[in-house]
């Protein structure tokens, strides 16, 4: 906050959540958002192109520790990011010394706290299930699989995904084979824009591995190809205890590396567990996406706050 050089800029970190391409920009007694324009156009620069923003505003409710904006690399807004979230808590635990927080977004209150080896929990809410909650232009009385398939129509590539929602859409396509032999860049695209899909999706893939881990490759609705993605991967763990290909806690290897995910039996939350990691920081002008790089980089903990 200190740095700001312009009314009109804001101070922001570059961070990543295994490998997932955050910015968490800092809009805390402001009364504007980060505009999709500022979006695109960040995200159009290779050093700041980013898979979500995590924007940061003063707290809508008692008790509450933030508002938090998700936006999409195409400028669309998401109702959560589980990679992002982690990252608001290292950046917000930097700053005040305080170890949980309760965030307020567009879904819901979210939970998170940070742990003394530095990794993160954020508990992700119930796991909502009804075809019309994920939602999905079909009544489909059964998630655990529905009928859709991509490929030759007697031999489909992809077929028969679970679906879920975590706050956003997902869907999770079983594989037997390597999750690296599946073309989802060519894939991903056709199925996120899938008209089964009336809100987009986001579109996984995943081979499990044992009772408790799973390999999961992710296509990002709104962000394309990602490392990491924190909601399908808690998509993809409940998915797969549901149709039991494996027990509630289970080890997710996303491209940038595992997350522990526990779907609770008490209360029916998901809890995602891993890291995150600071970049650099800098200015941005959350109107246009203009921005700087800060002169100097802190380098302590400490100073890693925003
Ligand atoms: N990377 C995020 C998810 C972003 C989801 C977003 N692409 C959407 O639902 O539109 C995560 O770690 O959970």
């Amino acid at each position: 906050m200190d740095n700001r050089d312009m009314v009109d800029n804001v101070q922001f970190a570059r961070m990543n959540g295994l490998g997932n391409k955050i910015l968490v920009v800092d809009m805390r007694g402001r009364r504007d958002r980060v505009t999709p324009q500022a979006a695109i156009s960040l995200n159009a620069d290779p050093a700041t192109a980013f898979d979500q923003i995590m924007a940061i505003h003063d707290p809508k409710a008692a008790g509450t520790d933030a508002w938090i904006d998700i936006v999409n690399s195409d400028g669309s807004m998401a109702q959560a990011c589980g990679n992002g979230t982690r990252c608001v808590v290292q950046a917000l635990a930097a700053e005040t010394g305080k170890k949980a927080f309760l965030f307020h977004t567009v879904a819901g209150l979210l939970e998170a706290k940070e742990h003394d080896d530095g990794t993160i929990s954020v508990d992700m809410g119930s796991p909502r299930f009804g075809w019309d909650e994920i939602p999905l232009s079909e009544e489909f009385h059964d998630t655990r699989r529905i009928e859709l398939q991509i490929g030759p129509i007697d031999n489909p590539v992809l077929h028969s995904p679970s679906v879920a929602s975590m706050g956003n859409p997902h869907a999770i396509f079983w594989v037997d084979n390597d999750v690296w032999s599946y073309d989802l860049e060519r894939f991903g695209p056709l199925l996120e824009n899938h008209p089964m899909f009336p809100e987009r999706a986001n579109i996984s893939i995943a081979r499990v591995l044992s009772r408790n881990e799973l390999d999961l490759r992710t296509w990002e609705r709104g962000a394309g190809l990602t490392l990491a993605c924190g909601s399908a991967a808690c998509a993809a763990a409940v998915s797969a205890a549901r149709t039991d290909r494996t027990d509630r806690r289970v080890i997710v290897n996303v491209p940038g590396g595992p997350l522990s995910i526990e779907w609770r039996e008490a209360d029916d939350h998901v809890v995602m567990t891993g890291p995150a990691e600071w970049e650099w920081s800098g200015t941005v002008d959350p109107a246009t996406g203009a921005w700087q790089r800060d002169e100097t980089q802190p380098g302590t903990a400490e100073a890693r706050a925003l």
